[in-house]
């Protein structure tokens, strides 16, 4: 096994896979040893066999045949027992291999998603359990028993030493086809995997917008696309069987000519008297059984390549991210945010989106964030709740940097409502809940406070509505007022809104800004994020973001001012004034405060 198979980790960092696979060495270990008596109880066929043609046979003696006959039940019993104890320890050092390393794959998987957005990072996941079965099923079982070829090499020799030397010879025949196998389809099944993994990560982005592909004919040229990752795997997976079929054939060869070959070493012997006609049909047993764990090996080679490919893509997956050292509890913050000199980079790209952001609010400040697009808005918004790492500067909560906080202890004091809002399938309660327990008062109050609990209870099912993948049986602007609700949620201290009131009706903007009315009594901190501008009329600072750097901060007033004129602001129209003056491609309209 190379440098960073299973069973060594080399002198990198060891990973949640390196801890699993020491935890379950144990139970590999001791089904190694199963392997070996039930190999060793796998010649009893043969002494059974060479019993029955030289005792029995010759001396006509019947007791002999039933004492043999239930004493070799009794050792294929015991056999068959060990090989049942195999399995149900192979299965359970599977689940708690998973159990060591499905947190930190699915971890992994969630960051290298936040880095790259797509669907190909779960592939990881799929790695595990390949890398499992592989170990609790046959592909272990097959592997474990070829270190005992050489137990049937000894009882090959101690019936002949011909025997023995036929039988070296042909497990050397067999491990040198087996070395070849892998040496001639490796390189090729790796490539196969990848190309599959390609179209299949291609196939299901593709389905994705199922909607958009038939509405505008793209159907054929997107299969296209997918055809040619398709074949590429394909050709791969074929180019791997054609050179394996030539060798699997040297096999067969191997194996009919070897069991004919030694027949007939056999009966040469047994003409010259050197071993009994029963010794002659054991050793012919015993010598097949030198190439069958052998052979097996060969036909399960591939999965035990997929298996360290399918390793390797986890470990590189869990060092590239590993898991965040463990932060310390800070107290609840109140909701003060200070933005130094922020630098933020797209994770997939070196040029930065923000460059150099500096601003700081109070608790309790409804802050408006505006600009044209692609000015940084929602990558601010990313780096605010600490979805996007800062490249330079920081983001501080209460004093503290964002990166000082447990992740899983701050969400709960942030409501984000990104733009495009993602819900989950599960049922209303469960999404505006995060999916936590069930706080039936807190998911009414934050439902009734996005204006979103009348439509909920019509509903056929209220608040227990499963709303499918990705909220997929809701409209557009239900799932931003679900989705505003999850933000809710327990009334965070800071709240963030990209674009709140995107997909919002008249009915909903109202209802959104009656909730900013009442976050902001309530002394919540909020970051709303908008190109309408009725809801500036809320906000007690204004941020003018352009090209990622700050254009204007500051009180309400005082921006619109700097930005609009003295004379303008507060005027009707002032809005269409600073889209046109200002800001090309912003509609900002002073609403009523
Ligand atoms: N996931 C991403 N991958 C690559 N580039 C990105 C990504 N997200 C944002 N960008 C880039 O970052 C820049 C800022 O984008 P951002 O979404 O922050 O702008 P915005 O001000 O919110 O725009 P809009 O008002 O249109 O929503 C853009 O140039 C955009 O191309």
């Amino acid at each position: 096994m190379s440098q960073a198979g299973p069973t060594g980790g080399g002198k990198k960092a060891p990973t949640a896979l390196n801890a699993a696979i020491r935890t379950t060495r144990p139970a590999f270990v001791t089904a190694i040893v199963f392997s070996f008596f039930i190999n060793l109880l796998g010649l009893t066929g043969s002494l059974y066999m060479m019993q029955v043609y030289d005792r029995v046979l010759s001396s006509r003696n019947l007791t002999t045949l039933v004492v043999l006959t239930i004493l070799i039940a009794i050792l294929y019993l015991v056999s068959a027992s060990l090989e049942s104890l195999r399995t149900r320890l192979l299965v359970r050092a599977g689940v708690r291999f998973d159990e060591e390393v499905n947190a930190d794959a699915f971890n992994a998987v969630q960051r290298a998603s936040l880095r790259q957005p797509g669907p190909g990072h779960v592939q990881a996941l799929r790695d595990v359990d390949s890398i499992r079965e592989f170990f609790t099923g046959q592909g272990l079982i097959t592997f474990c028993d070829v270190p005992w070829v050489p137990i049937y090499i000894i009882a090959a020799t101690l019936l002949h030493p011909w025997y023995g030397v036929l039988a070296i010879f042909t497990a050397l025949i067999s491990a040198a086809l087996a070395f070849a196998n892998d040496r001639a389809t490796r390189p090729v099944l790796d490539q196969a995997t990848k190309a599959n993994i390609t179209a299949q990560n291609q196939a299901l982005t593709t389905f994705r917008n199922a909607e958009v592909l038939q509405a505008m004919g793209m159907v054929g040229r997107l299969r296209e696309k997918w055809v040619k990752h398709h074949y590429d795997a394909l050709g791969h997976q074929a180019q791997a069987s054609d050179r394996a079929g030539g060798l699997m054939a040297g096999i067969k060869f191997n194996r009919a000519f070897m069991q004919s070959l030694i027949l007939g070493v056999g009966a040469y012997l047994a003409i010259k008297r050197e071993i009994s006609p029963g010794m002659m049909i054991a050793a012919s047993i015993i010598v097949g059984r030198c190439v069958q764990p052998i052979e097996m090996a060969i036909s399960n080679w591939k999965s035990l390549v997929n298996m360290r490919s399918a390793y390797e893509r986890v470990q590189a997956l869990l060092r590239a991210l590993p898991a965040p050292g463990a932060r310390m509890r800070l107290p609840d913050p109140r909701g003060d945010i200070a933005v130094e000199n922020l630098i933020v980079r797209v994770p997939t790209r070196d040029m930065p989106v923000l460059k150099g952001v500096s601003f700081a609010i109070p608790a309790g400040t409804v802050l408006g964030v505006i600009g044209p697009s692609a000015a940084g808005k929602s990558s601010l918004a990313r780096a605010l709740v600490g979805v996007w790492p800062a490249a330079a500067g920081c983001v501080r909560l209460d004093g503290s940097d964002l990166t000082h906080w447990d992740p899983e202890q701050l969400g709960r004091f942030l409501g984000y409502l990104p733009q495009d809002v993602e819900l989950f399938s599960g049922t209303i309660a469960e999404n505006i809940a995060r999916f936590g327990d069930l706080d039936e008062a807190g998911i009414v109050s934050a439902a009734q406070l996005a204006g979103v609990h009348e439509m909920i209870q019509r509903l056929p099912e209220g608040y227990n509505t499963q709303i499918g993948e990705g909220g997929q049986a809701l409209s557009g602007g239900q799932r931003q007022r679900i989705g505003l609700a999850r933000a809710l949620y327990g009334l965070p201290p800071i709240l963030v809104l990209d674009e709140p009131n995107a997909s919002l009706d008249a009915a909903g903007e109202q209802a959104l800004m009656a909730a900013i009315r009442q976050l902001k009594t309530a002394g919540r901190t909020v970051i709303l994020i908008s190109h309408k501008t009725n809801s500036l009329g809320l906000c007690d600072a204004i941020l003018v973001l352009a090209d990622g750097g700050v254009q204007a901060f500051g009180p309400r007033d005082e921006v619109l001012a700097k930005v609009l004129g003295p004379r303008i602001v507060g005027a009707p129209g002032a809005g269409q004034a600073l889209g046109s003056a200002a800001q090309p491609g912003i509609a900002v309209a002073a609403a009523p405060g």
